[in-house]
């Protein structure tokens, strides 16, 4: 039996003779959060529509849960949490009644449930779809994917105008539904809205996969960027040579390095001084991501 959740073959989509999709193959494994990045137009809804028939492949196939989207939608809908990047509801009613109303398609839902996620969200189910702002309506969107407990979440651009405070909410959302053995397959166009909680990670660019990697392996891979700042000028000596440390550099009270690994020789030599600051960037994920596909640093995936 597949152990993929997700399996996408030699998938080619073009719309007339616009670009959507180029042969594109990827696997979601069973159990694992997997983000999928790329800027806008590269591809990530196509893709996305795909596992759901909303679009049909111009080549190639997909499997989503072991079956075939075309022939087995209706089945796989209860299966699935989908959150459309472009998610409209009727604007007439109430949150509640849309959830309700949601609810009795997928086979009925706990309305402790709905309430549970609403109140965690933030999100009021007596205030009517229309009056709801852009983040409001989101998390309405986010309440029917995650509503019944599916075995598989399939969310394109999840944070899309969500506050940081509801976006961590949602990050601990899906770390549990992992932790309950579900799936998730999310798209961004930020690695780090994505990094925390993914396994692994692929980006797209073009209609073509050009990279994919598990998170930790990229962790692994990323160094820190130091800067400690001393009482006194303290000699260069002690601090040539530490273990994982390079491109050391002192002018006199300030003392800047890069540490590949653990950071403990480098504090301990520096607890040796009286330390007044100090500071440490890792190196940001998405660059490094890039950086080693392509051998260039800039990664063209802003926000
Ligand atoms: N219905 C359509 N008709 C024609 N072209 C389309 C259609 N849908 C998508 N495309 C084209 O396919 C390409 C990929 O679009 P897609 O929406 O999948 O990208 P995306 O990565 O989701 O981007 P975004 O982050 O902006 O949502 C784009 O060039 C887009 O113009």
């Amino acid at each position: 039996m597949s152990t993929a959740a997700i399996d996408i073959d030699h998938l080619t989509k073009t719309y007339g003779t616009r670009r959507g999709l180029t042969d594109l193959s990827l696997q979601v494994r069973k159990g694992e959060v997997f983000g999928y990045l790329g800027p806008n137009g590269a591809g990530k809804s196509t893709t996305i529509r795909t596992l759901l028939d909303l679009v049909r492949p111009t080549s190639g196939t997909v499997r989503v849960l072991g079956l075939d989207p075309r022939g087995d939608a209706v089945r796989l809908h209860r299966r699935i949490g989908y959150l459309a990047g472009d998610f409209v509801v009727d604007g007439r009613q109430k949150a509640g009644e849309c959830l309700t109303f949601l609810a009795g398609l997928r086979g009925g839902v706990p309305p402790h449930r709905i309430a549970a996620l609403a109140e965690r969200l933030e999100l009021d189910l007596d205030a009517r779809i229309k009056s709801l702002s852009k983040g409001n309506r989101q998390k309405v969107g986010l309440v029917q994917a995650f509503m019944h407990r599916p075995e598989l979440l399939i969310l394109d651009e999840p944070t899309s105008g969500l506050d940081p405070l509801v976006q961590q909410t949602f990050l601990d959302m899906v770390a549990e539904a992992r932790a309950d053995g579900q799936t998730v397959f999310m798209s961004s166009h930020i690695m780090s809205e994505v990094e925390a909680v993914a396994d692994r990670v692929a980006i797209i660019r073009e209609g073509r996969l050009v990279a994919l990697d598990a998170v930790a392996d990229l962790r692994a891979r990323s160094f820190l960027q130091a800067r400690i700042t001393f009482a006194a000028p303290v000699p260069v000596e002690e601090f040539a040579g530490l273990p994982g440390v390079t491109d050391l550099a002192v002018d006199g009270t300030t003392l800047t390095c890069r540490v590949d690994g653990s950071p403990d020789p480098l504090i301990k030599a520096a607890a040796r001084h009286t330390v007044t600051g100090l500071r440490a960037d890792t190196q940001d994920l998405e660059e490094l991501f890039y950086s080693y596909y392509t051998g260039r640093a800039d990664s063209g995936i802003a926000a």
